[in-house]
């Protein structure tokens, strides 16, 4: 009986279709985007990176799902501090990271949310906020309440962690944001059933 259950529970998970997600990395300079994308792809803190705006791909299985990451590394330079159309149209879900020892890292984080609340419509993007670095916090300048009251504001998922200290906190933003494009995509589908069926109520009264 078990094992028949189990059976048809795999039978299921191999029906589910796989899931690609683009994802884009934001944040100030230095504040660790790439060292928290390769801690998600390798599991390994190399200290150092090359200045290179790359866009990196992984797949995964989560709960029998085939996840494919598309994981957009964005460079913060002054003569493009914002977020581009391009990333906007891009992206199905955007990390936006800071350093905990600098405040000027967490007012940019403000700064894209507010330009990228304005490209898009409110909630229809999904957003995990990223407070890195947590190793040196004795050197913090931005408290983990500033940073988890500004991600319940702004209806985003917040997590802080150090790419230097450990893999799990990376797996955890990468895979919170799978969920929150999932949760996503599921509320669209659903709003535009409903709007299907409504159209096809009124439309139907209309003509007759
Ligand atoms: N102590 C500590 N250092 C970190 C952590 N994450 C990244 N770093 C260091 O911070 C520096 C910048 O890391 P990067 O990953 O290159 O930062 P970035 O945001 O990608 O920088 P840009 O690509 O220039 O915008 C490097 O020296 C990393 O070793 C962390 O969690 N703790």
């Amino acid at each position: 009986m078990v094992v028949e259950e189990k059976s048809q529970a795999e039978a299921m998970e191999g029906t589910q279709q796989r899931l690609e997600v683009n994802m884009l990395l934001l944040g100030a300079h230095n504040v660790g985007k790439t060292a928290l994308t390769v801690r998600f792809l390798t599991r390994r803190f190399i200290g150092e990176y090359g200045a290179i705006e790359s866009v990196y791909s992984r797949v995964d299985r989560i709960n029998g799902q085939e996840i494919c990451f598309n994981i957009w590394d964005s460079q913060h330079t002054q003569k493009c501090p914002s977020v581009s159309d391009k990333q906007l149209q891009w992206a199905d879900g955007m990390i936006l990271v800071y350093d905990i020892c600098h405040r000027g890292s967490f007012d940019v984080v403000q700064q894209q949310l507010r330009h990228i609340r304005r490209g898009r419509k409110p909630s229809s993007l999904p957003i995990v906020i990223v407070a890195n670095k947590r190793d040196l916090r004795r050197h913090r300048s931005v408290s983990g309440e500033e940073g988890r009251l500004l991600a319940l504001s702004e209806r985003c998922g917040f997590f802080e962690v150090s790419a230097a200290e450990t893999y799990h906190g990376a797996l955890l933003v990468f895979h919170r944001l799978v969920d929150l494009v999932r949760e996503t995509r599921a509320l669209r589908k659903s709003t535009a059933g409903v709007r299907g069926i409504v159209r096809s109520v009124f439309g139907k009264k209309r003509a007759e």
